[in-house]
């Protein structure tokens, strides 16, 4: 009793100190206040994790770089944005997260990113440790030449703080296979080596892995099949309602139509579409299209395959069996909840980082709506950036069957992890309290071994 009190106690201290020292960083409180709560029973259970005032160490980044990134544009007028990376915690191994290249990104954005990347990177087993980065850089509209400028500006100074075996960039929002490929030049350039595990999402041609660009997509689809197995059910004949249509939402269409369900969303900041015959085939190859031309809008898609187009609103009150929200942050609020409750879904599968806010899990899982959080979800993406970092140091390439099994498999462990531990720290089939203790658990113990840092 006496550990319980002092556990929660000892919790809401720290919560208290987040909210007073990051007052301006909104996201990164909701992710903090999301986490902690549930590991009280761990903290009880290790005491001396409190004594060695190790949570308030894990709520503060080792390190935030945040810096200036001039470039060019095509009208020869010299462009200011601002660029971050934040390595959070290298407890376990290097540095290991995307970068988002978003006109919405400020430091709170990327903290609260990495403080989740720590979590889910520990769910993966594999030893990566948290961090992400990004800069405010609005790539809408952007030529081809701009973003390379802007990318090997942003290079220019995060050369000198990255590394193979310091701290591994991605991509994220706004950063794909075109943009990493930019990145890995300059760095190359600058270091005159061959460095290829610096970064992971690289096109094959110079070190990339097979199944990367779908990783997310799949592994969040891979670990709903275990959230719907697990109540008996499966992907077939069922309708899912998805919002992004971007590389992760992609992913996830390409794998739900294999396992025979029926994508009937997407969406983008200007709206959503519905397509009562699913999004499948040819459409599917069309969202890559969306994606690179930049417009960043989900109309193209009505326009092109004449569906519905509801201009200003968000997906979550068309009638489905499966949610999976897959755009970014807080797509999901509680008036949102309560819609997809009243409409009998009973599984929400989180594809994006914080799609839905703390108030709206908490409805959902008070009405017994089964929720695959994001660290766990989406963390196929990421491991399988491992995955890559693990070909680039053996000098080989695995075939595309070799890295889906692997993924594959890394999803099943994950959802499994985070079901036990729930069990054993009495939350039952709550993978939202099991997959923040399961990546806890790793970290804090390699913290603790490694001493007060
Ligand atoms: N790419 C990856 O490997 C991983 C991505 N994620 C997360 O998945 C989410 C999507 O990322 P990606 O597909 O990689 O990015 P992306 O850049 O390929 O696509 C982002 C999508 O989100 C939509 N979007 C962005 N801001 C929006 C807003 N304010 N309102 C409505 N729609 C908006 C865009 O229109 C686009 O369809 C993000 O939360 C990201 O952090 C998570 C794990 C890995
Ligand atoms: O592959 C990576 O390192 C980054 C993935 C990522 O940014 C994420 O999991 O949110």
């Amino acid at each position: 009793m006496p550990n319980q009190l002092n556990a929660q106690k000892y919790i809401q201290e720290v919560i208290e100190k987040v909210k007073k020292t990051n007052a301006d960083q909104p996201e990164f409180i909701q992710a903090v206040e999301e986490v902690l709560p549930s590991l009280a029973p761990v903290l009880e259970k290790h005491p001396e994790y409190m004594e060695a005032n190790l949570l308030e160490r894990f709520v503060e980044p080792e390190r935030q770089i945040i810096f200036r990134v001039p470039w060019v544009d095509d009208q020869g007028k010299l462009q200011v944005n601002r660029g971050f990376r934040v390595q959070f915690n290298g407890a376990i191994g290097p540095y290991k997260g995307g970068l988002r290249f978003h006109h919405t990104v400020y430091l709170g954005i990327i903290k609260f990113l990495g403080f989740e990347q720590i979590l889910k990177n520990s769910l993966t087993g594999l030893p990566i440790g948290g961090g992400k980065g990004g800069s405010d850089f609005d790539p809408r509209g952007k030529s081809d030449a701009e973003i390379m400028r802007f990318c090997q500006s942003f290079m220019t100074e995060l050369y000198r703080h990255i590394g193979p075996d310091v701290d591994v960039p991605a991509g994220d929002i706004g950063v794909g296979g075109r943009e990493i490929g930019y990145l890995y030049g300059h760095y190359r350039r600058i270091r005159a080596a061959f460095e290829n595990g610096v970064l992971t999402g690289k096109g094959l041609s110079y070190g990339g892995s097979l199944i990367r660009p779908e990783a997310t997509g799949f592994g969040v689809t891979y670990f709903c099949q275990e959230m719907l197995k697990h109540e008996g059910e499966v992907f077939e004949g069922k309708t899912v309602a998805l919002s992004g249509f971007g590389n992760v939402t992609w992913g996830a269409c390409i794998k739900i139509n294999e396992l025979g369900g029926k994508v009937v969303t997407l969406s983008g900041p200007d709206g959503y579409i519905y397509d009562p015959d699913g999004v499948s085939g040819e459409k599917i190859d069309y969202l890559l299209e969306m994606r690179a031309s930049g417009r960043d809008q989900v109309k193209d898609y009505a326009d092109k395959f004449g569906v519905e187009f509801y201009p200003g609103e968000k997906p979550w009150g068309v009638k489905v069996d499966i949610v999976m929200p897959c755009a970014t942050q807080n797509d999901i609020h509680l008036e949102h909840a309560k819609q997809i409750v009243a409409n009998g879904v009973k599984f929400v599968c989180e594809g994006a980082n914080m799609p839905c806010t703390n108030e709206a899990v908490e409805y959902f899982l008070e009405n017994g709506v089964i929720v695959g959080p994001a660290k766990a979800a989406n963390a196929g993406g990421v491991a399988t950036s491992a995955l890559e970092m693990s070909q680039n140091s053996m000098r080989l390439s695995w075939t595309e069957e070799e890295v889906d099994q692997k993924l594959h498999q890394i999803m099943v462990n994950i959802h499994n992890n985070a079901m036990k531990a729930a069990e054993e720290y009495g939350f039952g089939y709550n993978l939202v309290a099991g997959a923040n203790i399961a990546g806890f658990i790793k970290v804090a113990e390699a913290m603790h071994a490694q001493g007060n840092y």
